[in-house]
């Protein structure tokens, strides 16, 4: 099937540079075949897309998401990131049906599209029990609306509230016998469900493909992360693993490993290409060096690393380096929405905060990192993230009619300072069109809508119980978290008593 859109304006190449007047696009099937000047020739038969008042711009990627928070949307405010993702991660299960993880899932779905993302990373974590027929209805959710996904199954075999120092001294022993005893899947059990998964769903066959998704080291024996890193090298996947978001886990790794986590992984081989480190806040400038020299990449969420308090990425260090630098929300716990004009619009803004303005990153690199940056990131750096003849025609067209636009002195510093997803009028991946004037075309986004509300009323007690559960382990972590707080990362090593 032949589409071409005409007469628009557009954001070329990889430096997406704007048109120098209007333009043609035509695509076959799911890829761009030809740019021209508008009107140089008549377009081919096919479907035809007036894109007189389109921006069109590579689609985003949004390089990081945690679908099962969808239902803890606007729950929480005000704790830092330790204290608060007890709360999005259930000590005892809460009980859904197939179809409710399909509404979860779409949450995050649909704001994906509406914010002018084509594709969506999601850690989705499925514990304590990992269910076959949940796991399907993830994939069926973006399956449905059309977007490209990467959806890795959040693993570990580390009970999770044992992932900070100290918690056999501060909290008291029936607490940690009760939670110890809850029932986890074992290492092996969930790498051999995954690599069903990769042999189901692979990138390289699959629009909604598996990724590997270790959580992060300290909820990972090591003999695990690496049967992991084995996993995703065997079968040549993208892997996504959280790295020194915060203070507190600079601090745990001194503790736990003697080093930083960063300088952990290299040590045991854990850093390679396709590779990326999620929010990577807290680095120093040997750190910069390992990630450049292994081809890691940092996936920066600064809607997320604001609201629960993480810090600022030196973006700045890590561009100079070299390091590849991708963008994207978080999930709906820690930040409410997957809306990629916000992250788009923060990880521009903030970091004038720092530096000197000479080194201040602006719009054209956050649009870069939200595009070519996500692409590099999962290794398809040649096949997305840019309007060019002979790459998948995942694109957005931006309304230019609207105030954001108007006037039009610069396309890239107004997409991204002054246009919000309401701009956003056309989705297309693969080729297809998903979102057109307004309207998700695959899906009746109100009846689901209405689906989601009527889950969550029913979900709703078991959150509030869940709730219960957490505060009585939340002041045993508050003084943990303190305790971490006053503790120096500065130096390079801690004193042996300190180091397991
Ligand atoms: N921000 C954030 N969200 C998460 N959701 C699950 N794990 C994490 C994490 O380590 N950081």
């Amino acid at each position: 099937m032949k589409t071409t859109i005409l007469n628009c304006r557009a954001l070329l190449g990889e430096a997406a540079a704007p048109s120098p007047g209007p333009v043609d696009i035509e695509i076959d099937g799911r890829v761009i075949t030809e740019i021209r000047p508008a009107g140089a020739r008549e377009p081919a038969a096919g479907e035809v897309i007036d894109g007189r008042e389109l921006l069109i711009a590579a689609g985003l990627i949004n390089g990081h998401h945690h679908s099962h928070e969808g239902f803890y949307k606007g729950r929480k405010d005000n704790l830092p990131l330790e204290l608060w993702m007890n709360y999005v991660r259930p000590l005892k299960p809460i009980e859904l049906t197939p179809r409710d993880v399909y509404l979860r899932t779409m949450i995050g779905a649909i704001e994906a599209v509406r914010s002018g993302t084509t594709t969506l990373c999601d850690d989705t974590n499925q514990s304590p029990r990992i269910r076959p027929d949940h796991v399907e209805q993830v994939f069926q959710a973006y399956e449905d609306i059309g977007i490209r996904a990467n959806v890795g199954i959040t693993l570990f075999d580390k009970p999770f509230f044992r992932a900070v120092p100290f918690v056999d001294e501060e909290f008291p022993k029936d607490l940690l016998a009760e939670f110890d005893g809850t029932r986890m899947y074992s290492g092996a059990e969930l790498l051999d469900f995954v690599r069903g998964l990769a042999r189901d769903h692979h990138p390289s066959t699959h629009r909604v493909a598996y990724m590997a998704a270790p959580s992060a080291p300290q909820r990972c024996t090591q003999e695990f992360l690496l049967d992991v890193r084995r996993m995703a090298d065997d079968f040549d996947l993208p892997l996504m693993i959280h790295v020194q978001e915060t203070r507190m886990q600079v601090v745990t790794g001194h503790l736990f490993y003697g080093s930083t986590m960063i300088e952990y992984l290299h040590r045991i081989g854990f850093m390679k290409p396709k590779t990326a480190f999620i929010h990577g806040i807290w680095l120093n400038p040997r750190e910069i060096e390992l990630l450049a020299k292994t081809g890691v990449s940092i996936q920066h969420n600064p809607p997320s690393n604001l609201k629960v308090g993480s810090g600022l990425a030196p973006l700045r260090e890590l561009l100079k380096a070299g390091v590849n630098v991708s963008l994207g929300t978080d999930g709906c716990g820690s930040i409410e929405g997957t809306d990629m004009q916000n992250a788009l619009y923060l990880a521009a803004l903030l970091q004038k905060l720092r530096g000197d303005h000479t080194d201040w990153v602006g719009a054209e690199e956050a649009f870069h990192a939200a595009t070519m940056g996500g692409a590099r990131a999962l290794g398809r750096d040649k096949e997305l993230g840019a309007v060019e003849a002979g790459r998948v025609a995942d694109l957005v067209g931006y309304r230019l009619d609207r105030i954001p636009f108007t006037p039009l002195n610069n396309a890239v510093n107004q997409l991204v300072y002054a246009a919000s997803r309401a701009e956003v009028d056309l989705v297309m991946v693969d080729g297809a069109v998903i979102e057109r004037d307004g309207r998700l075309t695959r899906i009746d986004e109100a009846a689901i809508i209405d689906e989601i509300r009527e889950a969550h009323a029913r979900i709703a007690p078991q959150l509030a119980a869940s709730e219960a559960d957490v505060e009585r382990i939340s002041p045993h972590y508050e003084r943990i978290y303190r305790r971490c707080q006053c503790m120096d990362i500065a130096a390079d090593t801690y004193p042996a008593r300190l180091s397991h």
